[in-house]
């Protein structure tokens, strides 16, 4: 009953590992080190470091850990480096994927959970979106996923396994208990750039585009909390596990907020102001991504715990806190108080 965790020494697989060990289930994760951090992987747990592609690697690991369900993280994740290199996206995220599969299906694995995202539906009409809207994607990126998404779909179809593709929406903030946060140094999301400018380790930040068809001009995005994130992984584990059928869900709160919100909760929750300048449009951004929700809440019962923009905001900071400290030698920060969280003040 062990759970592959491909990618996860990166962002989001690293706290899918904290939700499965404090689950009490055990764990292998397999990884290539390419964007994740060997420290993200928590003592006791095992790490293969090497290739999802590699069939050997990835069948003794299968096989010499007794895995039954497979979480497949690993992948690259920049939409605009997929534009410039979309073989290099097609070969990582799809090409791969379909190595990985195929080692699953000739390993007995039974169940499979893979991250897909909002950009298979492009440039979407309506907001909140929800599973049924047409998938368009209009980057290389949302492409690779997509065609992951098919493929386990039709695998699936032929050979038993069961399934969940998750469409995460932004996915945001760090662990609570600081044992996990994103890492990456060249990191594009906002929350974690405006949490480096509030802490003065990048000079300014700047807002792509004011003059969208949305109420401040700003795009509008849906931040998912990712211990949130990890736990409706965790759900959509015990469904399938428990029988259940496979589904793709959006992963999000079904409530949006605009650049200048999300700057304003970082401004806030930080006490400190920065600079913020103004800059062209970033190619391929819709004007709004915001997730239906009532798929995953009545597929899973998946019910959000910190889903606080202001929350958010507070664990990205820490955590930014928490990698400065290590940089400098300096004592850890203190695990989250929790009073602290349910304190905070909505956002908005
Ligand atoms: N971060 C987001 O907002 C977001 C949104 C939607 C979907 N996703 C998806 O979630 C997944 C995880 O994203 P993340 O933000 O944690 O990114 P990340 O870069 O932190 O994690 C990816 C991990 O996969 C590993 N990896 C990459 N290619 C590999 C390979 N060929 N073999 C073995 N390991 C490999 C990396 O070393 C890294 O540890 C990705 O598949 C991404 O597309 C992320
Ligand atoms: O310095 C910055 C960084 C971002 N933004 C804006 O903030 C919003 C959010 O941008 P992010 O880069 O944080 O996130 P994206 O919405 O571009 O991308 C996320 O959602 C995508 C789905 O559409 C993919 O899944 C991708 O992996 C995931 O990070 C966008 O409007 C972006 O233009 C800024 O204004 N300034």
């Amino acid at each position: 009953m062990t759970v592959l965790v491909t990618g996860g020494a990166g962002y989001i697989g690293s706290h899918m590992v904290l939700a499965l060990r404090d689950a009490g289930r055990a764990v292998v994760v397999l990884d290539d080190l390419s964007t994740g951090f060997r420290d993200l992987v928590p003592d006791g747990v095992p790490l293969v470091r090497g290739d999802i592609g590699d069939a050997d690697l990835v069948a003794a690991t299968l096989a010499g850990h007794g895995v039954t369900a497979i979480v497949h993280f690993a992948g690259s994740i920049v939409v605009p480096d997929s534009v410039k290199d979309p073989l290099g996206y097609y070969l990582n995220n799809t090409v791969k994927s379909r190595a990985l599969l195929a080692a699953a299906v000739a390993g007995g694995v039974k169940h499979f959970i893979f991250s897909s995202t909002a950009a298979v539906y492009g440039e979407p009409e309506t907001s909140p979106i929800d599973e049924t809207a047409a998938t368009a994607p209009i980057s290389p990126y949302g492409a690779s996923k997509l065609m992951t998404e098919w493929m386990l779909r039709d695998t699936a179809a032929a050979h038993g396994l069961t399934y969940a593709a998750l469409r995460y929406f932004n996915v945001a903030g760090a662990d609570p208990q600081r044992r996990a946060g994103q890492s990456f140094p060249r990191a594009t999301h906002l929350i974690k750039l405006a949490a480096q400018a509030a802490l003065g380790e990048r000079p300014y930040l700047e807002i792509f585009g004011e003059d969208y068809p949305t109420p401040d001009g700003t795009c509008i995005r849906d931040y998912v909390h990712v211990s949130d994130l990890a736990r409706a992984h965790l759900l959509a584990l015990e469904h399938l596990e428990a029988g259940g059928e496979s589904l793709v869900a959006n992963c999000g709160y079904g409530r949006g907020y605009s650049v200048r919100e999300v700057i304003a909760a970082v401004k806030r929750v930080s006490g400190i102001d920065f600079p913020v300048l103004k800059a062209a449009r970033r190619p391929g951004d819709p004007a709004a991504l915001v997730a239906g929700v009532t798929r995953i809440g009545a597929t899973l019962g998946f019910r959000p715990a910190l889903d606080h923009l202001d929350t958010i905001v507070a664990d990205a900071l820490a955590w930014e806190e928490q990698l400065r400290r290590r940089r400098d030698g300096a004592a850890p920060l203190a695990p989250q108080d929790e009073s602290r969280i349910a304190a905070a003040p909505a956002a908005g």
